[in-house]
């Protein structure tokens, strides 16, 4: 009998060539490097070049999180991906009322250009790539690491990172939106133009499937919505009067990758192929850097367990392979202690090592695609692309993706298959290695990192300084720019950047934004 897969389509015990029958090769392979690229975006993939292992990190102040990057550095990352705490995410500054309890928690506190100078001390933003995972506030930070960059002699048109800056996720699954749609996406329309003109090589977004993953899509859905929301982006910046093959090379995707090996495989190749025929023939886009789908991707920690945590490790190897199997460009592979805490300095080299086993250990980089051609995974990548053209229809019937979000069509979507989850979870139907399988019946005791609750009167003890120590005339006339700006149609990241340099606080800024564009109030479904 045919099991069912995660986006629930069967997978057959066996197949064979009558399940790829009438299948072209040539039509639904091409080369790697070439249309429609489902074999990859690079005609040498990881012989040429292995991916960019960029494990995600970040907490407490910007000195403890430097210190934390320039170990993994020298643990053998290829990039950095920063992790920024709540009040920096949602624009407030660490001594706001609001932001008690949460600084320095889940990412570093960043309140101004002194932090951010901090948070890249000593790291060469010439050779270092730097992801930054900031969605709303993203041209603030962005702007900030230009600053830095400006200081440390590196011309922009040198700096090289992303950007998460995906608000549309945000309002699915994400939760850190503060303006409404159309302001939002006209700020990234602003990003997009800004980085075209002053940071090139920069990739302006991250269309990010995986956090509707955590919150419980299904993998047709999960790149269902994500390619949806990248036609929305796509459609927002040529209505701003940009050219597609202006800003379509710099989009960016971000998957996750679950323990389902062959599915995410498949997965991962049916979005590459979709993508790749919407730019061309929805979009007339003519370079062919505007139809590759180049992702960053996150091992599922959803599916890590508190209960015995090693066994983690176990699953973060094989998640990791399904993400390198299917062709990824960068790569965090989780700690084995995410579920409990924040991963502490060796289980975060732990998490690097497994990368590095997986690129100069085994022998799937030897070789570009090794699926293409088998049976199971191209029967079943076209059975992900057509369930997630499917729903991508879907979304359109509704309008696209943001009528759909205000709808609550996405979320209602991801929900049920996260109550299909949890009942297959709960009845033992789905098989939790330590949760409701092999378990122990005393789990042994586990020492979590814990952040110094302290950090909060620090940070609030540099605000007040730098506030003392700035010219405040200088700063009040640069935010009246920036909301001059913000009312009209000129791009604001000019006199955000200004009012920035003058040192304006992050809270600052956000709020010039929040009193022109007001705040995102969902329309609650549930
Ligand atoms: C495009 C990607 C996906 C990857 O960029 P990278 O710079 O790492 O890699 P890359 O672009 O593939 O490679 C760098 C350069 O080498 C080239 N290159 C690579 N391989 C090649 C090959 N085989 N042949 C020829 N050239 C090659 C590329 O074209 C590129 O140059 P050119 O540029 O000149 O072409 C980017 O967007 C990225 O790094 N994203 C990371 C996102 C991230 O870390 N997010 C964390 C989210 S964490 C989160 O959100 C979860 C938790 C939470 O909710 O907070």
């Amino acid at each position: 009998m045919a099991r069912e897969s995660e986006s629930g389509l069967p997978i057959e015990p066996v197949y064979g060539p009558d399940d790829l029958e009438g299948w072209d090769p040539g039509e639904k392979l091409g080369e790697p490097g070439s249309y429609p690229f489902t074999r990859g975006v690079h005609p040498s993939m990881y012989t040429g070049r292995p991916w960019t292992m960029r494990q995600y990190a970040g907490f407490g102040t910007a000195a403890e999180s430097n210190a934390r990057y320039k170990q993994l550095i020298a643990n053998g990352t290829t990039g950095l991906s920063v992790a920024f705490d709540l009040p920096t995410q949602m624009g407030h500054d660490s001594d706001a009322p609001i932001a008690h309890g949460e600084v320095g928690k889940v990412g570093v506190a960043i309140d101004s250009i002194d932090d951010m100078r901090g948070l890249l001390d000593g790291i060469p933003l010439d050779r270092v790539s730097t992801s930054m995972t900031i969605n709303a506030p993203a041209a603030l930070l962005l702007l900030l690491y230009q600053l830095v960059g400006e200081e440390q002699g590196v011309s922009a048109d040198r700096l090289t990172g992303t950007v998460q800056n995906d608000v549309l996720k945000e309002y699915i699954a994400r939760g850190t939106y503060i303006f409404p749609p159309k302001p939002s996406l006209r700020l990234i329309a602003d990003i997009f133009k800004y980085c075209r003109a002053e940071i090139p090589k920069w990739n302006t977004i991250s269309i990010s499937g995986y956090h509707m993953a955590e919150a419980g899509a299904s993998p047709a859905q999960e790149i269902a919505f994500t390619l949806a929301d990248g036609i929305e982006y796509v459609r927002t910046a040529v209505e701003a009067g940009m050219d597609v093959d202006d800003f379509a090379p710099r989009l960016s995707f971000f998957f996750v990758a679950r323990t389902t090996i062959l599915e995410e495989v498949a997965k991962f190749r049916a979005a590459r192929r979709i993508w790749a025929r919407v730019m061309r023939d929805e979009f007339g886009a003519r370079n062919p850097r505007s139809l590759m789908l180049r992702f960053h991707t996150q091992t599922a920690g959803v599916q890590l367990t508190a209960q015995q945590p090693e066994v983690n490790l176990v699953r973060v190897a094989v998640q990791g392979l399904a993400a390198v199997l299917g062709g990824t460009q960068s790569l965090h592979t989780n700690s084995f202690d995410e579920a409990i805490a924040l991963p502490t300095d060796k289980s975060a080299r732990l998490a690097l090592r497994t990368q590095q086993v997986l690129a100069y250990e085994t022998d799937v980089t030897a070789t570009v695609d090794p699926f293409a051609g088998s049976y199971v995974v191209e029967s079943m990548t076209d059975d992900v692309e057509a369930a997630a053209l499917e729903l991508m229809r879907k979304v359109e019937d509704l309008g696209g993706a943001v009528s759909a979000i205000e709808r609550g069509f996405q979320k209602g979507e991801i929900e049920r298959s996260a109550y299909r989850i949890a009942q297959e979870t709960d009845t033992g139907e789905r098989v939790v290695v330590g949760v409701n399988r092999f378990t122990l019946d005393e789990e042994e005791p586990y020492e979590p990192l814990r952040v110094d609750p302290a950090i909060e009167v620090r940070q609030a003890e540099r605000l007040a300084g730098l506030r003392a120590g700035r010219d405040r005339a200088a700063v009040d006339a640069a935010l009246g720019e920036l909301r001059e700006a913000a009312s009209g149609s000129d791009n604001v990241l000019y006199p955000m950047k200004e009012a920035l340099r003058a040192r304006a606080t992050v809270g600052e800024v956000c709020d010039t934004l929040r009193e022109v564009w007001g705040t995102y109030v969902p329309s609650d479904v549930f």
